[in-house]
């Protein structure tokens, strides 16, 4: 059965365990060492930027009311699993490994029927995180990609992020020829990674998200993607059962801190939200671990020692699954569409200071998290489509 929806309460601040709370998020950058002109028209050091138009701007004056409940259509959950609109003659599909991860070339995103996109989102829940190659996608105008985004769900507006001028609901990930930002979180940092499913401390975060590519660094920049489906699969039955029944708080407020104290902007008030610790995906029934560094705070009903003593095993556990992850290396033209709900990310900030990395996120929101309960020893159905024991 479903838990009860329990309302939200704002994290009591003496039980949150700054150990555990997320390094400051390392992939949003902001308006500081910014000029626009510049990096539009380009500098001695750094080219112009490919896409002028997805540059960013940080409006600090229009600022969103609370994000209001909706009704979350799921487009996977009753679409063909056998696909024949999604994938046809003329079209590859390659795992990236066995358990996370799809290559796909010879389809465009863009020119996807509703069936297709429909396939699609059962097809990204299934792999986790699909690579579309060779996609014309960041060339449309910036309508129409928000378009094809809003299709899987509401569009999010991240509330501390630069956006395009005038698109408020693309997410940009931005480093121009000024920006030492992934040389100051090495100084008090030993590694760049930072493990988040996006903006989870919303009622109701993402699910079929998508990131594209518009300026690569010569080297370096790859997204890594970590398979929480998987990760809940490698545990025990009795850990599994354990976990069931739990939930944590989620809390936006140190993301909005850590905005303003860079001199940012907060477009809407941060949030918090109780979520279960294990989720169910509509699309596929599959569990999922589903808390993470850089937003969940503590498990509900622990003291904060337990707490922090479970989310830390979680946490190393989610990061240690080589086995469970997939690295993306972004190529001209790459779109990646990948299930939020079942998947934790990383950036990697590893490449030479100065160099372009640029891309832009198209962030649908889905339902609020549901658990259902501990099934036993039957384990969930893989990416492949092979059931696991049941007892
Ligand atoms: O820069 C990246 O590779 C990922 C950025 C990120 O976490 C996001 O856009 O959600
Ligand atoms: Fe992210």
């Amino acid at each position: 059965m479903a838990p009860e929806i329990v309302e939200p309460k704002p994290a009591p601040k003496s039980s949150f365990p700054k150990s555990l709370a997320g390094p400051k998020e390392a992939f949003i950058g902001g308006p500081q060492a910014y000029n626009k002109t510049a990096e539009e028209n380009g500098t001695e050091s750094q080219p112009a930027a490919s896409y002028p138009n997805y540059l960013p701007v940080w409006d600090a004056e229009t600022k969103y009311p609370p994000l209001e409940p909706f009704t979350h259509y799921e487009h996977g959950k009753n679409a063909d699993p056998t696909f024949p609109d999604l994938f046809g003659d003329g079209i590859s599909i390659n795992d990236i490994t066995p358990l996370t991860g799809a290559e796909v070339r010879g389809l465009q995103l863009s020119t996807l029927t509703d069936k297709a996109k429909d396939q699609l989102a059962l097809f990204v829940a299934q792999k986790k995180v699909v690579v579309l190659h060779d996609q014309d996608f960041a060339n449309l105008p910036i309508p129409e990609a928000l378009d094809i985004g809003a299709y899987f769900g509401r569009l999010h507006i991240h509330p501390t992020s630069g956006a395009p001028q005038g698109h408020p609901e693309v997410h940009l990930v931005h480093r121009g020829a000024d920006d030492n930002t992934a040389q100051q979180l090495l100084e008090n940092r030993t590694n760049t990674v930072t493990w988040h499913s996006d903006v989870t401390y919303e009622h109701q975060p993402p699910g079929t998200s998508i990131l594209y590519i518009l300026d690569t660094p010569a080297a370096g920049g790859d997204t890594l993607f970590s398979n929480q489906a998987e990760a809940y699969n490698r545990l025990s039955p009795e850990f599994q059962k354990r976990l069931h029944g739990l939930t944590a708080l989620h809390s936006g407020h140190e993301q909005a801190q850590n905005s303003k104290l860079r001199g940012s902007i907060v477009r809407r008030e941060p949030v918090t939200s109780i979520h279960p610790v294990v989720r169910t995906h509509p699309a596929t029934g599959e569990k999922a671990l589903f808390v993470n560094p850089q937003f969940t705070r503590h498990i509900v009903g622990f003291k904060q020692e337990e707490s922090e003593y479970l989310l830390r095993f979680l946490y190393d556990h989610i990061a240690l699954g080589q086995d469970f992850q997939v690295r993306v290396k972004w190529a001209p033209k790459t779109v990646v569409v990948w299930d939020n709900r079942v998947t934790a990310h990383s950036a990697t900030l590893d490449w030479a200071n100065g160099q372009r990395r640029h891309l832009a996120r198209i962030t649908p929101q889905a339902e609020r998290p549901l658990e259902t309960p501990f099934q036993g020893l039957r384990k969930n159905v893989s990416a492949n489509g092979v059931a696991g024991v049941g007892l």
